[in-house]
């Protein structure tokens, strides 16, 4: 039986996906015996606030976009359905991410690389250099706007993949601008101040790839943390996996079918003020089926100037939670450490500092 060890070099050794039998892991994955009892007694969500896109075109808008507030005051996500995004496009896409991950690894091994500033990689946990415990995920990640200055660094296999990734994530970004203007509406503010405050924006697709794990119960597909960026997008395949934090309890989030779930990521909790809030979420193993999920991340460009929007910020029993940073401020501090959920608090003003 191979055992799953974890070297560094080109990424052949490294990848979760590089052996295709069942494998006992390297003690590298086993995680905490408190994260381990965390895995016992999770819940299922009763139900996920459903937004339908179709409806906010209609008579019923405002009441739309006060359940959209509710959800990311409350929750920090929601399910979007009648999304614009054609079923057949979201079915080839999870189909070209999986034959990404299935086929030979040394036709994806040549963009491995454990360096965060590379836009356009594949990697394995989420950040190996700062992680004592590695979570059971290979990734591929890349830029995608605009389109011309990204796509010749997209993977050359499959073959089909760059035509079918433009699609979809032209598709994705328009879906996302219009999530951004009826979420920034929920807020009070101008329909374009959240694009705004992105700057030239960031638009990046990626592939996450959890193959079966022998150890469900002592490994983490993806262990808790909130989304750095601003706002995630997500498309799941049939297998469930993901759990999010609501009041202290770990839920899991049924699978769904054609419809995108969303989640309010750091940078728009400080947009917002902290009237909406980063969802703490992660993603458990399974030793039966191959698990993928492809979120698009929108979030800011590096130079952006981010700060909370001036409008929430403005009355004084809500005075500014967040000093500006540029993002790339941000992204050095998120990626200086392991995957956590609290990489927002270097950037709050305390309550003393904000009296004076
Ligand atoms: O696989 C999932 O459902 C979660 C993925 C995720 O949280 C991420 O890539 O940031
Ligand atoms: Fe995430």
């Amino acid at each position: 039986m191979a055992v799953q060890v974890p070297k560094s070099g080109n990424g052949m050794d490294e990848m979760v996906s590089s052996c295709r039998e069942r494998v006992s892991i390297h003690p590298k994955y086993l995680i905490s015996e408190e994260e381990r009892k965390s895995l016992h007694g999770v819940l299922t969500l009763a139900n996920v606030t459903t937004i339908d896109f179709e409806e906010l075109e209609g008579p019923f808008r405002m009441q739309v976009i006060e359940k959209l507030r509710q959800a990311c005051k409350h929750d920090g996500y929601f399910e979007v359905t009648n999304h614009g995004v054609a079923e057949g496009l979201m079915e080839q896409m999870m189909r070209v991410a999986e034959e990404f991950f299935e086929m030979p690894i040394e036709d994806r091994a040549y963009l491995y690389s454990n360096d965060y500033k590379r836009r356009t990689r594949v990697s394995t946990s989420f950040n190996v250099g700062q992680e004592e415990t590695l979570h059971w995920r290979d990734y591929l990640r890349h830029p995608c706007h605009p389109l011309e200055d990204h796509i010749d660094s997209w993977p050359t296999k499959p073959e089909s993949y760059r035509r079918i990734t433009a699609e979809y994530a032209t598709a994705m970004r328009s879906l996302t601008m219009k999530l951004l203007e009826v979420i920034s509406e929920s807020l009070g503010l101008e329909k374009d101040h959240i694009a705004n405050a992105l700057g030239k924006q960031n638009q990046t697709l990626q592939i996450n790839y959890y193959p079966p794990c022998p150890n469900p119960d002592l490994t983490l597909a993806l262990g808790a943390h909130t989304d750095p960026n601003c706002l995630t997008v997500v498309q799941h395949d049939q297998v469930s996996g993901l759990q999010i934090m609501k009041d202290g309890s770990w839920f899991d989030v049924p699978a769904l079918h054609g419809a995108f779930f969303v989640n309010i990521g750091d940078q728009l909790q400080v947009i917002s003020n902290g009237e909406y809030k980063s969802l703490v979420h992660r993603a458990v193993t399974n030793s039966k089926r191959r698990r993928i999920s492809i979120p698009s991340f929108y979030g800011p460009s590096l130079d952006a100037l981010i700060q909370p929007a001036p409008l929430l910020a403005a009355a004084n029993s809500r005075s500014a939670l967040y000093c500006p940073f540029t993002y790339q401020q941000f992204l050095d501090h998120f990626y200086s450490q392991r995957l956590v959920t609290n990489t927002l608090e270097r950037f709050e003003i305390s309550a003393s500092k904000g009296e004076e």
